[in-house]
């Protein structure tokens, strides 16, 4: 059984100024006996919000505002059905059948109909943008380094996309470019390598996938012949798009064939755990935009089926993670070491939202002459998303996540199809959790490395469908999946390192709109404690004091894993944008950097050129 708050920070009393909490009443008990935690104000000011800056107040009035509609309920242990017989059969990925637009027109309904109750609430720009609330990214800075960046769009009728895909972006209902994009689609169809970091659901998938369609579409018909003929079944695509998970991968290929939809450019999908006999049906039939998880892919090429030798464009979502020590042997073995061309003779762009200096030094081996795009600081979480952390004993995670969910349930407060998200340490944790929630009245599923394929996809298509609205996830959904209705995401344990909490954290509180984030923060997650409230801080949260006290201590001050590295060397580096080049010495043409606009780097043969008027940094607000 567990022990009380109190008893267990009599026992570790080296901390700092931890909150204090009434004892911990077991779920059978707490009908009679569980204080509203309103009345605890100590506790109530971490978390409840009369005072949030931004007026994030989640629950209403009290800290989850309804602890006694809860506990009238009595308690959550044997509350409600036990959830069972949750998996629908069909598959989800990839479904041949589906209208490609149709994830979009429900998306735009969903976010005129159903506006959360938040300050900043989902809202319809009236602009029409698809239900982006634009003004949300009125004042995000954006930086920009590298030689002669082309000038920034406000529409996207000011660059020539063709008129095939300028009537697939009407039909995503996309008005407006976003920032990223107003920046990010001119200097790659000028035919410039591109690093971007921008905030989590900020649009970077069109970012990418608009130029490529574009540039293929105007350099179609000699290329195309010679990938699907003079290559007899080896499929030769013309762009590579690497994620890091198939789920990803799935959801790209999905985005990419929208926005190819009714044009002659053919996007295909490989990725692990799927059976590969489909993948190699559709890539012998032909293939321009080949979307792939880098494992995969790397089978294929060896079994002879794709080249790259005709590869005029690569993109890797994610870039960072696909750097780091995980992915980067395949995505060099990929890139450096099999038929693909070198830079400068193919056009290259990686996208994230979090971008480590030492990743930053890295991928510059794959780019040539280079434009460095920041919108908001690099790593930044986006202030769409109300951030709280709260103080909990591991011991005591389950009994806050009822409390949390019952209350949300009581309140509504999220609308009546809000998805919540979870994120656990390790996967038998997320089995776990699941299990646990199902029993109490959750219909929950969970989603981890473990799982087969089927299982995963099954998950997903359950969560997005609201038929489990609850998800418990590793970090294999942590990154780019964006699932419209997220309104809350959890993180019942905290990862190791602030750039996985930036990422988990941006499955919410996407497109303009608002979300919820709470993190449980225990005293393994001390090493965390400067990087998160640094975080929060800079995403104008409000900072619980006793985490600005774990944060002080210099003993916990030097963790938050990569995020800790991400400002870079330079002094002064703290907040802002940050090209890595800045500090790099020598300053011009040396090394493996390529901060200077060298001479030598001729532009990609039939894109925009560019000049050589040496590096340029433009700092401002856009
Ligand atoms: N110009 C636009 N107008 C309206 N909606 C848009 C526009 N651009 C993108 N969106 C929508 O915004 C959502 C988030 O986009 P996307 O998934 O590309 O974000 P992201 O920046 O890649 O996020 P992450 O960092 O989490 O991968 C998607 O639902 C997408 O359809």
């Amino acid at each position: 059984m567990a022990t009380s708050w109190a008893d267990s920070t009599a026992e570790n009393n080296y901390g700092p100024n931890r909150p204090t909490k009434p004892s911990y009443v077991p779920p059978h008990l707490r009908s009679e006996h569980f204080p509203p935690l309103s009345s605890n104000s100590g506790f109530n000011s971490n978390l409840g919000s009369g005072s949030r800056g931004r007026g994030g107040n989640v629950g209403g009035g009290g800290r989850w505002g309804t602890n006694s509609g809860r506990n009238g309920n009595g308690g959550n242990g044997g509350r409600g059905k036990i959830y069972g017989g949750r998996e629908p059969s069909t598959k989800f990925y990839p479904n041949p059948n589906a209208r490609p637009f149709e994830i979009s027109e429900k998306f735009s309904k969903m976010t005129v109909t159903q506006p959360q109750p938040m300050e900043r609430e989902v809202v319809d720009s009236g602009d029409g943008g698809g239900g982006i609330n634009f003004d949300a990214y009125e004042d995000i800075p954006v930086e920009l380094s590298g030689s002669n960046v082309p000038p920034p769009v406000n529409t996207f009728a000011e660059i020539d996309l063709g008129d095939a895909l300028m009537e697939n972006i009407k039909r995503c209902k996309y008005v407006k470019p976003t920032p990223v994009q107003r920046h990010a689609i001119p200097i790659a169809v000028a035919g410039r390598d591109l690093m971007a970091c921008a905030q989590t659901g900020s649009g970077k998938t069109a970012a990418f996938c608009f130029p490529i369609i574009n540039g293929i579409m105007r350099n179609q018909m000699g290329v195309q012949q010679m990938t699907r003929g003079e290559y007899d079944r080896v499929a030769c695509p013309l762009a590579l798009i690497l994620s890091p998970t198939r789920e990803l991968s799935c959801q790209i290929h999905e985005e990419a064939k929208k926005f190819s939809h009714q044009t002659s450019v053919r996007v295909v999908v490989a990725y692990g755990g799927a059976p590969m006999n489909q993948q190699l049906r559709d890539l012998e039939r032909g293939v321009d935009i080949l979307v792939a998880t880098p494992g995969r892919l790397v089978d294929l090429i060896e079994r002879g089926k794709v080249s790259l030798s005709i590869i005029k464009y690569l993109a890797l979502d994610e870039a960072d993670r696909m750097l780091d020590m995980g992915f980067e042997p395949q995505i060099r073995k990929i890139v450096q070491q099999m038929d693909m061309p070198a830079p400068g003779a193919r056009q290259t762009l990686l996208f994230s939202a979090t971008f480590p200096t030492e990743i930053q030094r890295l991928a510059s081996d794959f780019l040539s002459n280079y434009i460095f795009l920041t919108v908001g600081r690099v790593g930044s979480s986006t202030d769409l998303i109300a951030q709280r952390v709260e103080f909990v004993q591991d011991m005591d995670k389950r009994s806050y996540l009822m409390d949390l969910l019952h209350s949300q349930r009581d309140n509504g407060n999220h609308g009546k199809h809000a998805l919540t998200l979870v994120f656990v340490e390790t996967k038998r944790g997320a089995d776990s959790l699941e299990h646990f929630l199902c029993m109490n009245g959750f219909p929950a599923t969970a989603i981890h490395g473990d799982k087969v394929q089927m299982e995963r996809e099954r998950a997903l298509r359950s969560f997005k469908s609201g038929a489990t609205p609850i998800m418990v996830a590793t970090d294999v959904a942590a990154r780019g999946l964006d699932i419209p209705r997220v309104a809350h995401v959890i993180n019942f344990d905290l990862p190791k390192d602030i750039d996985d909490y930036v990422h988990r954290i941006g499955r919410t509180g996407r497109a303009g709109k608002s979300g919820i984030a709470t993190a449980f923060f225990s005293e393994s997650n001390q090493p965390m404690a400067k990087a998160l409230a640094d975080l929060m801080q800079e995403a104008n949260q409000e900072v619980p004091p006793w985490l600005s006290s774990y944060a002080a201590q210099p003993s916990y001050g030097g963790g938050g894993g990569r995020g800790s590295r991400r400002y870079g060397g330079g002094g002064g580096a703290r907040f802002g944008g940050y090209d890595y080049r800045r500090d790099a010495a020598p300053y011009r043409g040396g090394g493996n950097h390529h901060y200077s606009a060298p001479a030598y780097e001729a532009p990609s043969p039939g894109f925009g050129g560019y000049g050589n008027n040496g590096p340029v940094i433009s700092t401002g607000w856009d």
